[in-house]
């Protein structure tokens, strides 16, 4: 099997001024500095008026902190009022660009042709997409969160050649398990991405399956994040309320050390 390099990632939302998180990637990068964790990949998806401020203490440094924005446009350019495009956030040289999170499809109605077209936008201009997925409570409740999360995959991956496709990082985050303090199941987590990897081998082919990197997303705090990285399928956290705190981030960072 394909060895993965887990990303913990901390998705701030809307959080953090950029002189907030300056000082919050400061700490993260003094915190982290003592060990050597290129065994973990790390990553901060910061506002867009964050973006620059992070990209000046990141680059050229030693840092091994990667950063990217929380959503992308579809659009390259033009008469698009308040959005950011991919040539924008490739000039701050962002690493990745969530697409997809359920507060976007939930709040500015983001369906999967959207999200496709995103997530196209994001590999045109060499950003690593971190494609979110996952159902709400009465999907779950009704069993059909493996269909319906599938559906999802299929439709963000849509007409994505395998080139691509083998770089995308998936993430797994039922909403109902967003910022409510429920973590989903270590074993129901698992169950989910197994089946997310099934897709892909379904897709493409179960050599990109296995490349593929796949978070677990929602209520991931240092307490929890060791049993679900212990999971076959689970190969890092997309990380909301325990990311703004950087102790508590780096703990999730070095989950290995639990
Ligand atoms: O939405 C999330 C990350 O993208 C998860 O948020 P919480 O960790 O606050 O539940």
């Amino acid at each position: 099997m394909t060895t993965r390099t887990p990303l913990m990632a901390g998705n701030w939302k809307m959080n953090l001024n950029h002189l907030e998180a300056i000082a919050h990637v400061q700490k993260l990068a003094f915190a982290l500095a003592d060990k050597d964790y290129d065994a973990v990949e790390v990553a901060v998806l910061a506002p867009f008026t964050d973006l620059r401020s992070v990209q000046t203490l990141v680059d050229g440094d030693k840092l091994k902190i990667k950063y990217g924005a929380q959503d992308i446009s579809a659009h390259d350019g033009g008469a698009y009022t308040g959005e950011i495009s991919g040539p924008m956030l490739a000039k701050l040289k962002c690493a990745y660009v969530a697409v997809g999170h359920s507060e976007r499809r939930q709040y500015h109605a983001e369906t999967d042709e959207i999200v496709n077209a995103k997530v196209k936008a994001a590999y045109k201009h060499g950003l690593t997409p971190i494609l979110c997925v996952g159902e709400e409570l009465d999907v779950r409740e009704a069993g059909n969160h493996v269909e319906h999360t599938l559906a999802q995959v299929e439709g963000g991956l849509k007409d994505l050649a395998a080139e691509q496709a083998e770089s995308v990082v998936i993430a797994y985050e039922p909403v109902w398990a967003i910022g409510t303090g429920k973590v989903c199941g270590a074993d129901d987590a698992q169950e989910v991405c197994a089946a997310i990897r099934g897709k892909l081998a379904e897709l493409y082919s179960q050599e990109l399956a296995d490349q593929v990197r796949i978070q677990y997303g929602g209520s991931v705090k240092s307490g929890n994040v060791a049993e679900i990285m212990a999971k076959p399928d689970i190969d890092g956290a997309l990380v909301g309320g325990a990311s703004l705190d950087s102790d508590e981030f780096v703990k999730i960072v070095r989950f290995r050390d639990q």
